[in-house]
C-alpha cells in the first residue's frame, strides 16, 4: 500500500507527502522500507507526534524512524520534517504549525493505536483537536505514557490526508480495536479523512 501510494503520489504531483507513525509498532516495516525501489528524491517525511526529549534521544520517535529506515536510504535530509520536541512542547507545536503552513493534504498518514486507544499522543480525555479549524499541532502535557510531555497533530490535521494508515499489532490492542469497532469515541475514532481509514491489524483475534 505504501509502495503504490508513492507511486501514484509521485506520478501525480511529484512529490509523496508521508507522515509516520511512532512508537515500537511500524518498526519492522520501516526495516522493510530500505529495499524499496522508489524516487526517494520525491519523499517528503512528516511526524505525527513526537516526544519532547533531547534531538537525538532514543526514544524519541523521529529516532527509530531515523534508525529503521530513513538513514539506509536516500531521502534527502531536507525533507524530513522531524517535530522540534526538544524546544518544549508549546513552542515545538507552533514551529511545526508553521513547517505545515504550505503543505496540503498528505497523501499517506501512518498512525499507530495505543492499548488506551490513543493515536499519534492524542489521549483519551484530552483535547483532540477534531474540529475543522483546530491548531495543527497540540502540546500535551500529561500523556499517561512516558514522556508526559510530547506535541502530537491534531485530529483534524491527520485527517486531511488522502489516505490513512492504521497499524495495530498484539494482542494488548485487542479491547481497543473492539470498542473502536463498535463505534467507542477513542481517540482513533477521530481521525475522519474523507475517504475513511484502514486498519491493518495483525496478531490479533477479532470476533463479530
Ligand atoms: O507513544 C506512542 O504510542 C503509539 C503506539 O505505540 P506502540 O509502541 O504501541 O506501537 C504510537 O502510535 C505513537 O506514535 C507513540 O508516540
Amino acid at each position: 500500500m505504501i509502495s503504490l501510494a508513492a507511486e501514484q503520489a509521485i506520478a501525480g504531483s511529484g512529490v509523496f507527502r508521508l507522515v509516520l507513525a511512532g512508537g515500537n509498532t511500524p518498526r519492522a516495516l520501516y526495516e522493510r522500507l530500505r529495499t524499496l525501489k522508489t524516487n526517494w528524491e520525491a519523499w517528503h517525511i512528516y511526524f505525527g507526534d513526537e516526544r519532547c526529549l533531547p534531538a537525538a534521544d532514543s526514544e524519541r520517535n523521529s529516532s527509530m524512524a531515523r534508525d529503521a529506515w530513513l538513514d539506509h536510504v536516500p531521502v534527502p535530509q531536507k525533507q524530513v520534517y522531524a517535530i522540534p520536541a526538544e524546544m518544549g512542547a508549546k513552542a515545538a507545536a507552533a514551529a511545526y504549525a508553521v513547517t505545515l503552513k504550505q503543505v496540503g493534504e498528505f497523501d499517506l498518514v501512518l498512525l499507530g493505536l495505543g492499548e488506551d486507544g490513543h493515536t499519534a499522543s492524542l489521549f483519551p480525555g484530552n483535547d483532540l483537536g477534531q474540529g475543522v479549524g483546530s491548531p495543527v499541532a497540540l502540546p500535551v502535557f500529561d500523556a499517561p505514557k512516558a514522556p508526559a510531555e510530547r506535541v502530537s497533530l491534531s485530529a483534524w490535521r491527520l485527517s486531511q490526508a488522502k489516505q490513512v494508515l492504521f497499524l495495530v499489532t498484539g494482542e494488548s490492542k485487542r479491547e481497543a480495536v473492539m470498542n473502536w469497532r463498535a463505534g467507542a469515541h477513542i481517540p482513533a475514532h477521530a481521525i475522519t479523512p474523507r475517504l475513511g481509514v484502514d486498519v491493518l491489524a495483525e496478531s490479533i483475534l477479532l470476533e463479530g
